[in-house]
């Protein structure tokens, strides 16, 4: 993959079916965190022009949800197949915004359209149930509860930069085939993806207003949207403090959070060193660690901790670094502000006497794969998030010390568990504060009709194809009292 060079252009927000310039006349530049160079401008857009596009949203919504679920799955399905025929060109953008290797890119887009599918079939198999009476004492057979799902209105979508198509989709599908409008807010850096993405499902022909893309700093906008009361529920994926601080302002309405997470990768004895290995570096390294359920620790038994680091090692020697354009693992991150956090935990921790196996070079953002060994407690990369290529190595005397630390920490997304036997796995994985534990396997979040939790800082509610659709609707009981 070549770049092509993109023309600059200045993205419109949508709103009422329509791509608009806002009336603020602001725009905010998107820099290529790789080309250095800006590659297009979003808009800024106002206050009253989100009030717009709620109102826009609430009067598509009642339309929508009167017509028929196969007329819903029809939209969708033609948006994914807009998805695939601009593949190619949703992906550049997407490695030209937030610097995933063309490769890694383009799966986004289809593992996206499998996604809308799987949600417009699912939705297809979700029926509701029927209760009688009289299974309660002094209860009557003749009183029938009627149980079914109704959308709750106008969602609110907020995914991070690092998945701008999948994780916004993730959102949008479940809540439009279950009868919602979306008010869609990109991760600023992504915002160009994320409308890309609209424009597939605009040229699907979805009706007017029934999504809506506004752009906009997240410190400008985000906390009028959050406390917006059009807004029936908020489906966020981003930073823990960036969802507590949401939580906050949303008051009373239905969330679900995803956040951040420290995913400890606990090797036993008996783990094949070799497997292990291969498995913890593709979870700690791929797109340089920019992925919430990157394994971010491993916390391995002292008595083979030297042959894993040194097989760690080797396999790190192996990792790509350069331009996303190249198909490299290792990218430069998504800001110079991000690389410079990376560095301030590996500089601390070489402050604090850990050992540098590989890695600490460093060209502006382009970090390389960094491997500590003996990291202890009192370093800060042991315990915060760097969302970024370093991998710290807790050397550990027992499993039970590995679960205490495990579980010491503040997130509590996933955790993976090597080791041949199955029995000592399951005791771990059952005592592990974790949305799921991994048995010999990396953390990851697919396939993606799995629930996918966080417990702790690492979120609030599930998301996964059928869990999204039931946090986007509601029970609704009609009770029939039979003549008796
Ligand atoms: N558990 C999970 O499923 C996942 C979690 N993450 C986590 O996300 C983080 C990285 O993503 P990143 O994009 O940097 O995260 P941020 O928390 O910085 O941003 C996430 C989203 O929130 C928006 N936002 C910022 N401030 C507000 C506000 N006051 N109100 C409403 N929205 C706001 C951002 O907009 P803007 O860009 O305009 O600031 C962006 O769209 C990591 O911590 C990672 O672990 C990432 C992927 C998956
Ligand atoms: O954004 C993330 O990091 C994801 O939700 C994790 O997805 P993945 O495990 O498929 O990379």
């Amino acid at each position: 993959m070549k770049t092509k060079v993109l023309s600059l252009l200045d993205y419109k927000f949508y709103v009422n079916g329509e791509w608009k310039e806002s009336q603020t006349g602001q725009t905010i530049e998107i820099k290529s965190p790789y080309l250095y160079e800006v590659i297009g401008k979003v808009q800024a857009i106002s206050k009253n022009e989100v009030d717009e596009a709620i109102t826009f949203a609430h009067e598509a919504q009642k339309e929508w949800a009167n017509i028929s679920l196969q007329q819903r799955a029809d939209y969708l399905y033609k948006w994914a197949d807009q998805l695939i025929d601009k593949q190619d060109e949703i992906a550049e953008i997407i490695m030209k915004e937030v610097g995933k290797s063309f490769k890694d890119a383009k799966n986004e887009v289809l593992r996206t359209a499998d996604f809308i599918r799987f949600t417009v079939e699912e939705a297809l198999h979700m029926h509701g149930e029927s209760m009688r009476g009289d299974s309660f004492p002094g209860g009557s057979k003749s009183k029938i509860a009627i149980i079914e799902r109704v959308p709750l209105g106008v969602i609110l979508a907020i995914p991070p930069f690092n998945y701008p198509v999948n994780l916004a989709a993730s959102k949008l599908a479940p809540a439009l085939i279950s009868g919602n409008a979306v008010i869609f807010k990109p991760a600023t850096q992504g915002a160009i993806s994320g409308i890309k993405m609209i424009e597939a499902l605009h040229a699907a022909g979805f009706p007017k207003g029934l999504v809506n893309i506004v752009t906009g700093r997240g410190s400008v906008i985000g906390d009028y949207l959050v406390e917006h009361e059009g807004i029936n529920m908020i489906s966020f994926t981003g930073g823990t403090n960036t969802g507590i601080h949401l939580a906050k302002k949303a008051g009373m309405i239905p969330l679900v959070l995803e956040l951040g997470g420290k995913d400890p990768g606990i090797v036993c004895e008996d783990a094949d060193l070799h497997e292990t290995a291969k498995h913890i570096i593709s979870g700690a390294f791929s797109y340089s660690g920019q992925r919430c359920t990157a394994i971010k620790r491993v916390l391995v038994h002292e008595s083979v901790a030297d042959e894993l680091v040194e097989i760690l090692n080797e396999e790190i020697q192996k990792l790509p670094v350069g331009s996303p354009e190249d198909d490299n693992t290792i990218v430069p991150l998504i800001d110079d502000e991000s690389a410079d956090f990376v560095q301030s935990l590996i500089d601390d921790a070489l402050k604090k006497g850990a050992k540098l196996v590989t890695g600490n070079k460093r060209q502006h953002n382009l970090i390389y794969p960094t491997l500590l060994d003996h990291v202890t407690g009192v370093m800060k990369v042991a315990w915060e998030e760097p969302f970024g290529p370093v991998l710290p190595v807790i050397r550990v005397c027992s499993d039970e010390e590995a679960i205490k630390l495990a579980n010491e920490s503040n997130f509590g997304l996933q955790a993976s568990v090597f080791t041949k036997n199955i029995n000592k796995a399951f005791l771990i994985a059952n005592k592990i504060e974790a949305g799921s534990v991994q048995i010999n396997g990396r953390t990851e979040r697919g396939p993606d009709h799995f629930p996918f939790i966080g417990v702790k800082g690492s979120g609030m509610g599930t998301q996964g194809i059928r869990m999204s659709i039931e946090s986007m609707t509601r029970e609704k009981i009609t009770v029939v009292n039979l003549a008796e």
